[in-house]
């Protein structure tokens, strides 16, 4: 596994706790989420400052609009720096090429790299009661992620985020290329909080999944650099 498969959610909610927790991390691992919390206390400029850092950063904002507000969106956000945006697959294909086409122009006109932008599916924190019963979808949840990530492919996104037990079934729809971000890690033994579709970083990884999120099991840990080791050893 490269240092850049593990992405550490930073989930706080101010500028200072952020790089804090970068520069405390920053040795053991490359990659950094910043995601609605931490976006709306700090704004654009943290992911600035952590890519200037020398560290990568997904963009966790979920996008999820009508297509020409989001592709507008995804064009501010590629000037963060963030290599990773995502959108809502739920918003349907003209939405998600929006934001595609967007991300590639921008990056272009800029003269770099185009973040990878891909689409968020079922939420790792939903389980089949709350899916079908609450939200009221039909099916399975399985079936529902392999739709939206055929989707997100064919609308020509990089990839998707969805949970570790979905990671077979959309490698096997979307093949070896398409990117498969799982939130919903849980070493052995660590405390669920509100995630219910979850694996261990190991079978994760076994399963085919390109980068893991990990938050509270490392962030909330009282030696974070040892529960970040855990998580490596475990999947080497
Ligand atoms: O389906 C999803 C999409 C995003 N997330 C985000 O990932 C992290 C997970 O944090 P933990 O503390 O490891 O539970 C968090 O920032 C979520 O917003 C997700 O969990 N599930």
């Amino acid at each position: 596994m490269s240092k850049d498969q593990l992405i550490v959610a930073l989930d706080v909610d101010s500028r200072a706790k952020a790089l804090e927790l970068v520069s405390e991390l920053a040795g053991h691992v490359g990659f950094f989420k910043v995601g609605m919390e931490l976006f709306y206390a700090a704004g654009i400029g943290i992911v600035q400052e952590i890519v200037a850092a020398g560290a990568k950063v997904f963009l966790d904002l979920k996008l999820h609009d009508i297509p020409n507000t989001v592709g507008r969106a995804a064009r501010v956000l590629v000037r963060s720096g963030a290599s990773i945006i995502n959108v809502h697959a739920a918003g349907g294909s003209a939405m998600l090429q929006a934001a595609g086409a967007a991300a590639r122009e921008e990056a272009h006109r800029l003269g770099m790299p185009a973040p990878l932008v891909v689409a968020v599916t079922v939420l790792t924190s939903i389980d089949r009661e709350t899916y079908q019963q609450e939200i009221g979808f039909s099916g399975e949840i399985a079936d529902r992620v392999r739709a939206w990530a055929l989707l997100a492919q064919k609308s020509g996104l990089d990839g998707v985020v969805c949970s570790p037990r979905e990671i077979t079934l959309v490698r096997d729809a979307c093949g070896p290329e398409f990117k498969i971000i799982t939130p919903g890690i849980r070493p052995a033994g660590a405390q669920l909080g509100d995630q219910r579709r979850v694996m261990t970083p190991g079978e994760a990884i076994k399963a085919g999944a390109s980068h893991l999120v990990v938050g509270r099991p490392v962030t909330g840990a009282a030696d974070r650099i040892a529960a970040i080791k855990n998580i490596l050893d475990e999947i080497n």
